[in-house]
């Protein structure tokens, strides 16, 4: 369905958002509609269209031309819209319980309408009031391997994985987390953002040239390596939740990235909850973290033995070594996206909502003690129960 060949950018408001949800014939002419522009995020806008007399809605996100967080000095491609509906139609050809319907999507108006996930709560939201999820991380555990699995050289013909993998070609999204991931928050950067009282430990942080050198060496996997399609800003801001449903929204960083890297964004925003936590209420956390790891395992493992169009598949060592090298590249990434949001320019709800002040202070001396070992000891880190010892550890000052 198109509006017209020619549909000329300008931002939506609640009013024009109505007017193309009936334009588009998502409901029929005449239906009493209400609309709200509810995004929460940095970079969007997302209206919230409802039909009043049946309670059902869409969901009109739209790309501005700039990071919204910001403004209009931080011009940002429109192409990112276009960028997340492909990736949510890919990952619903593999994974279509995981992810919203897209409807509509229209390069020009840099829109996707999709399914209104309403009924669900932002999982970063619920775990901050202290809900459990109990099938959080076997879902993301099954998305993640499958998703992957399937976009890469193992799963997908490799000239079509060539292919797939120009379409999601992201250079200035990527740009932002090359940025504010793996380097202003490892330098005195001006987009940092960091209370005085952590001064100190941040600039400890800043002149370990040993982490420096580790964080160089992920960054550089991050920019080298097309293993499989990625989400690219998995964190749990991104992913809608119930105790029954989980549904992964937000792929506009989506690119051909590393194995481990949508891992790591997974796993370092359920340990950043556990910090935010009192220690007696941090075990669904681990429980998530380490299941979510054997999850992807046994499901990337299965599809391996079963589908694997790699003619050395079956090389004995072959897929131990590529679980290997994600499993520590994942642990490297999470330290560093503890790191990013505990004292860069993207902050988490989770610490930044801790109300005392001392206790939040040593929260976040925490997360970065703990980001700074992850990054350091991950080659030494062989299986994912050691996450939970090593969160314990660096509870300690002098870790
Ligand atoms: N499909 C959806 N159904 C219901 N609400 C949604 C949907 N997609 C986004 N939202 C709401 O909009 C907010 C921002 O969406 P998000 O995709 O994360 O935007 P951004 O790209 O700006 O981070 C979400 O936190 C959620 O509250
Ligand atoms: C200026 S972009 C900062 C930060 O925002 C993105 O997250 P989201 O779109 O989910 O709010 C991404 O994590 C970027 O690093």
């Amino acid at each position: 369905m198109a509006i017209s060949k020619q549909s000329v950018y300008e931002p939506l408001t609640e009013n024009t958002a109505i007017s193309l949800a009936l334009r588009l014939g998502l409901f029929p002419e005449g239906t009493p509609l209400t609309c709200r522009e509810i995004g929460d995020g940095n970079l969007n806008l997302v209206f919230h269209v409802v039909d009043q007399t049946k309670n059902k809605g869409v969901i009109i996100k739209q790309a501005l031309p700039y990071a919204k967080v910001v403004g209009e000095s931080w011009p940002l491609t429109l192409k990112r819209a276009t960028i997340e509906s492909n990736a949510l139609r890919t990952f619903s050809s593999y994974v279509p319980e995981y992810v919203p319907k897209v409807y509509y999507s229209d390069e020009s108006l840099a829109i996707t309408v999709m399914e209104d996930l309403s009924h669900l709560q932002i999982a970063r939201k619920g775990l901050i009031e202290g809900k459990t999820y109990p099938l959080l991380s076997q879902h993301i555990g099954q998305f993640l391997a499958k998703t992957l699995f399937y976009t890469s050289d193992f799963g997908l013909n490799q000239q079509q994985k060539k292919q797939l993998a120009q379409s999601f070609v992201n250079p200035e999204l990527c740009k932002i987390t090359e940025d504010l991931v793996f380097t202003d928050p490892f330098f005195d950067h001006d987009t940092n953002n960091f209370e005085e009282e952590l001064r100190d430990d941040v600039e400890t942080l800043w002149n370990n040239s040993s982490l420096k050198l580790e964080t160089a060496k992920l960054k550089r996997k991050f920019l080298t390596e097309g293993d499989a399609l990625l989400h690219g800003d998995l964190h749990t801001g991104s992913i809608f939740a119930s105790d029954e449903e989980t549904k992964i929204i937000d792929p506009e960083f989506a690119f051909y990235g590393p194995l481990g890297f949508d891992l790591g964004q997974f796993l370092a925003n359920l340990l950043l909850n556990a910090l935010s936590r009192n220690e007696e209420e941090r075990e669904p956390l681990f429980a998530h973290v380490e299941k979510t790891w054997e999850v992807f395992q046994q499901t990337f493992s299965e599809l391996w033995e079963n589908q694997n169009v790699e003619t050395y598949a079956k090389v004995p060592g072959f897929l131990q070594e590529v679980l290997d090298r994600t499993f520590t590249d994942a642990i490297g990434f999470a330290g560093c996206e503890i790191i990013r949001r505990t004292i860069g320019l993207a902050h988490v709800a989770d610490l930044d909502g801790i109300k005392d002040k001392e206790e939040r202070l040593n929260a976040k001396r925490h997360a970065l003690r703990l980001g700074k070992t992850l990054i350091l000891k991950r080659e030494s880190i062989n299986k994912i129960q050691e996450i939970r010892q090593l969160f314990t550890q660096t509870t300690l000052v002098n870790n």
